[in-house]
C-alpha cells in the first residue's frame, strides 16, 4: 500500500477536518481526499463512516467546504469521507468540457479507450478507498454512502451495484435515469461505448425497478423545484416510478424554490445526517 500523505488537518467542531494524499491503484494516478472525524473517535471508540460522491466539477473540498455537515456529524459521531470526482494528472485523458473526463467521473469503471487507464471510480469508490480508510482511521464498517447530482446518482448507483456494502444511501438532486438525459448519454457513450444496455448497468432508475430484496436499502432522496436540472437532466419521477415498481424502499421528498446548489445541501444536510445514523446505530 502506497503511503498517505497529510496535506491540511484543521480543528472543526471538536473533531478533525483532514486532507490525504496517495497514489492510487485503481485509478492507476495519484488522488486526495478529505475526511471529518467526529470528537471522541479513536481505536478504542470507532465510528461509522458516510462516503460523500459529490458532482459534475467538484473535488474533494465542495461539499467539505459549503454544506456546513461538520456540526451535526460531530453530534452524531459520524466521520464523513469524500474523494475526488474523478482521477486527475497530466496523463489522465480529459475533455474540455465540464461534463467529461476530470472532475466528471460518473462513478463507474470505464471500459473505453482512453478512459479506461484511469477511470475506475466504481472500484476506487467502492474497494480501494474503504480499505485504506478502515486500514488507517478509527472508524468501522458500518458505511453509508450519500451524493449530490451526478454523485447522488453514483450512491444510488453503488448501493444498488453492491448489495449489503451499504446501509443507507440518500442523495440530493441526483441524475436519476442517465440513458435519458445528456449528461448521461454523453459519459456513458464515452466511458462504456455504444451498448445501452452496459449503460443500464450504471443507471439508477433502470437497477432500482428490476431491485429484488437483497438489493434494498433506506433510500433517502432530497429535490429543490426550482432547480435548473430539474427537467432536462434529473427527472426524479424515473425514482419513483422504478421504485413503485419493484417495492424499493425509497423517500422522495421536493422543496418548493430550492434549486441545485450547495445552499439546498446546506438546508437539508442535518436531515440527512439524521437518517444516516438512525440506520447506521440500529
Ligand atoms: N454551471 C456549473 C455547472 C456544474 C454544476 O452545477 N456542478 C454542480 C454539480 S452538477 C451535477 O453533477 C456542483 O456541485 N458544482 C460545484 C459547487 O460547489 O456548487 C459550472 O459550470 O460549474
Amino acid at each position: 500500500m502506497s503511503t498517505l500523505t497529510e496535506i491540511s488537518r484543521q480543528r472543526s467542531f471538536g473533531g478533525w477536518h483532514a486532507q490525504y494524499a496517495y497514489d492510487s491503484e485503481a485509478l492507476n494516478s495519484r488522488t486526495r481526499f478529505a475526511i471529518f472525524l467526529p470528537p471522541g473517535a479513536s481505536q478504542a471508540n470507532p465510528v461509522p463512516v458516510l462516503y460523500w460522491l459529490s458532482g459534475l466539477t467538484c473535488t474533494d473540498e465542495n461539499f467539505m467546504q459549503k454544506a456546513a455537515a461538520q456540526r451535526v456529524a460531530a453530534e452524531l459521531g459520524l466521520a464523513i469521507v469524500a474523494p475526488d470526482t474523478s482521477p486527475r494528472g497530466e496523463d489522465v485523458a480529459d475533455n474540455h468540457d465540464y461534463d467529461l473526463g476530470q472532475g466528471a467521473g460518473f462513478y463507474l469503471n470505464a471500459t473505453e479507450p482512453p478512459w479506461q487507464a484511469h477511470y475506475q471510480m466504481e472500484r476506487f469508490v467502492t474497494e480501494e478507498l474503504p480499505a485504506r480508510i478502515e486500514a488507517h482511521f478509527p472508524v468501522t464498517d458500518r458505511r453509508a454512502i450519500a451524493g449530490h447530482s451526478m454523485g447522488g446518482h453514483g450512491a444510488l448507483v453503488l448501493s444498488l451495484r453492491h448489495p449489503g456494502r451499504y446501509r443507507s444511501v440518500s442523495a440530493f438532486s441526483p441524475i436519476t435515469h442517465p440513458v435519458a438525459v445528456p449528461w448521461g448519454q454523453k459519459a456513458f457513450s464515452a466511458y462504456l461505448g455504444a451498448d445501452r444496455d452496459r449503460w443500464q448497468q450504471y443507471d439508477a432508475a433502470c437497477l432500482m425497478r428490476k431491485a429484488t430484496p437483497d438489493q434494498h436499502c433506506p433510500t433517502l432522496v432530497s429535490q429543490g423545484l426550482a432547480d435548473e436540472f430539474l427537467n432536462s437532466q434529473l427527472q426524479p419521477w424515473h425514482l419513483t416510478e422504478a421504485a413503485g415498481h419493484s417495492g424499493y424502499p425509497l423517500t422522495l421528498e421536493q422543496h418548493p424554490d430550492y434549486d441545485h446548489s450547495y445552499y439546498f445541501i446546506a438546508s437539508f444536510i442535518e436531515q440527512h445526517l439524521r437518517f444516516h445514523q438512525e440506520v447506521l446505530s440500529a
